[in-house]
């Protein structure tokens, strides 16, 4: 191991700090930090696409959202992300402050194990034409603003029909994401050993469609049916994009995953357990 890159959570004094012990502690090795990061601590600025490039291992301070982030910004290579918690749920930052650097210690030996997360691939076709295509650890979510109508979203699975949802919208979820909105939009819980994606209407009209588990090697399209200008795509809560009637939502299985570094002191029905308050065992 050679590169350590970090990503720490925007506006993070803590996690500024820990960067920096991080550098301190390891001289032998080159440790690179995300735009802002480098900024606050005055590191050399190297662009995303060569930290994607360079990177052995990630290091993440922050919550969900900041490991969501460095997921999309170290891309297809699946280099290790260790997730520090310093956000308030934790899903998939598994390792707490604490233990920051024994693990790290474990890791940078090469004794540790990964946890291989499946993504999406989803693209937006708009009069045959693809608009945007991106990769995804969450979800893809369709859904309307607050004054729009509700909309058709006519759902087919490898081109056989399924539905058309008259909803609020609709998310289609990584087994990752099944604990993020999909739950919340009554979905299943989905261990992440299982590929497949869900498919959670949102406040459908009609009570009996609820979400479908689809195995990931099919391809989900969903095309809006109705005229509304105040429908929105949002991938992994962090980006957005304004959609028309007739667009045309696909969701396949990336050929790329990301590998999250497994603490092993923690496992995967305990973080339920704590993080969705069903008590003790
Ligand atoms: N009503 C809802 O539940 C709702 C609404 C919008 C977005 N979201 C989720 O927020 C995600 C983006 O997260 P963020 O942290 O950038 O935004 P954020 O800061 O708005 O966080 C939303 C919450 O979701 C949690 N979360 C994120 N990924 C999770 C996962 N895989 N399993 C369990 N909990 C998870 C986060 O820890 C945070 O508490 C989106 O992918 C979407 O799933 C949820
Ligand atoms: N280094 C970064 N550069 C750019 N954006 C970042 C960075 N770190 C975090 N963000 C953005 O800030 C948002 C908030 O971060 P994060 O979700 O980790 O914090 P949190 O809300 O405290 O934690 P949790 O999601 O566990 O509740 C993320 O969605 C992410 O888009």
């Amino acid at each position: 191991m050679q590169t350590l890159v970090i990503v720490a959570k925007k506006d993070n004094p803590e996690a500024v700090a820990l960067a920096s012990r991080i550098r301190e502690t390891y001289p032998h090795l080159t440790v690179l930090g995300d735009r802002s990061l480098a900024h606050e601590l005055g590191w050399p600025r190297v662009e995303d696409r060569e930290l994607a490039a360079r990177a052995d291992l990630t290091v993440v301070l922050g919550g969900d959202g900041t490991l969501i982030y460095a997921a999309r910004l170290l891309g297809g290579r699946g280099v290790p992300i260790l997730g520090v918690n310093l956000g308030s749920l934790g899903f998939m930052t598994e390792v707490p402050v604490e233990e920051l650097f024994t693990t790290l210690e474990e890791v940078i030996a090469g004794r540790f194990q990964v946890d291989s997360r499946m993504k999406l691939t989803c693209r937006l076709i708009r009069g045959g034409r693809v608009l945007i295509e991106d990769e995804i650890l969450n979800d893809v979510v369709i859904n309307k603003g607050a004054l729009a109508r509700i909309a058709d979203h006519e759902t087919s699975i490898d081109g056989v029909p399924i539905t058309t949802y008259k909803a609020d919208g609709v998310i289609l979820a990584t087994p990752t994401g099944s604990t993020a909105y999909s739950l919340s939009a009554g979905g299943p819980i989905v261990h992440p050993s299982v590929d497949c994606t869900v498919l959670s209407p949102i406040c459908s009209h009609a009570l009996t469609q609820r979400s479908i588990v689809v195995p990931a090697d099919r391809t989900i399209r969903i095309t809006l049916r109705s005229e509304t200008a105040d429908t929105y795509l949002t991938l992994d809560g962090q980006t957005g994009h304004g959609l028309q009637g007739g667009d045309c939502i696909e969701v396949v299985r990336s050929a790329n995953r990301v590998n999250l570094v497994r603490n092993p002191r923690v496992a995967y029905f305990s973080i339920l357990r704590q993080k969705l308050h069903w008590g003790e065992r």
